[in-house]
């Protein structure tokens, strides 16, 4: 025990730099998972009742001092109960069994084939289709408009979304966690001057769309046919479906998926 403690005293410079990085990455992790969502305006908005918090403290308010500590000591229930999904995903993921790594990988791929003979099909009959897959950042603030799937990925499915006589045609097609969530979502335009002028709204909101998260979008072009992929703000033109599984694969990068599991 003795040992321990003259251990821990020795190296006690690694172990703060060691904590200091836990939290750095913890929080580098919440970031990345509410970014372009909600929970950024509720996070801001907590920080200012803090800022006040810490106002009345100091400036003697007592009364609004009482009121920001008894909603403060509920906030965790608060954030809890706004948050459960988000906190069983996240959940999930650290506790996920590595020996499923390999089917995940296989899953993973799968998705990419259905995605690219989706687009590939969509493309050769001239039917327009934007299909979008989160990432890192979550995409719930951009879930609210549209109508809930939830369903395996299958490029037979996404070609029915798509088909100019669906109710749902209209709209992005989301996909969360390796399902299909939700088609008929509308996603904000880009209003950057330097687009070409050729690109209309569907090109647009794949653009938009990207330049605040870091989603990948696919797009079918009902006018030429031609399939696009937009990531960053920026959009590739014109693939093939030999070049648009490269590049799925690169953004998605299934092999990473499984050395992170
Ligand atoms: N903000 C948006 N979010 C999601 N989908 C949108 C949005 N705006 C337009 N769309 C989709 O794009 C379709 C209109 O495409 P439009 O012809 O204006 O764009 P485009 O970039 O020229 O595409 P295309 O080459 O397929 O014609 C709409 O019917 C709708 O399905």
């Amino acid at each position: 025990m003795g040992g321990l403690e003259e251990l821990t005293k020795h190296f006690r410079w690694m172990l703060d730099a060691l904590d200091v990085a836990l939290v750095a990455f913890i929080i580098y992790r919440i970031i990345l998972l509410i970014k372009g969502t909600r929970a950024v305006q509720m996070v801001l908005g907590l920080a200012v009742v803090l800022i006040v918090y810490v106002l009345a403290q100091l400036t003697g308010l007592f009364t609004l001092q009482w009121l920001l500590d008894n909603f403060l000591t509920s906030i965790v229930l608060v954030i809890v109960v706004i948050f459960q999904n988000d906190i069983r995903r996240a959940l999930m993921h650290v506790g996920r069994n590595p020996f499923y790594a390999d089917a995940a990988y296989r899953e993973e791929t799968k998705i990419i084939d259905e995605l690219v003979t989706s687009a590939v099909t969509l493309a050769s009959k001239k039917i327009g289709a934007l299909i979008v897959i989160e990432r890192e950042t979550g995409l719930k603030s951009f879930l609210e408009i549209g109508v809930e799937i939830d369903a395996r990925v299958s490029s037979d499915l996404i070609c029915a979304i798509f088909l100019p006589f669906s109710p749902i045609h209209d709209g992005a097609l989301v996909l969360q966690n390796g399902r299909l969530k939700q088609a008929g979502c509308f996603l904000p335009l880009s209003q950057n001057p330097d687009i070409s002028k050729s690109l209309g709204t569907r090109h647009r909101a794949a653009i938009g769309l990207t330049e605040l998260v870091d989603a990948v979008a696919v797009v079918v072009s009902e006018e030429t046919g031609k399939i696009s992929v937009a990531v960053g703000g920026r959009m590739t033109r014109d693939l093939d479906s030999t070049s648009l599984r490269r590049i799925l694969t690169r953004l998605l990068d299934p092999g990473k998926a499984k050395a992170n599991r």
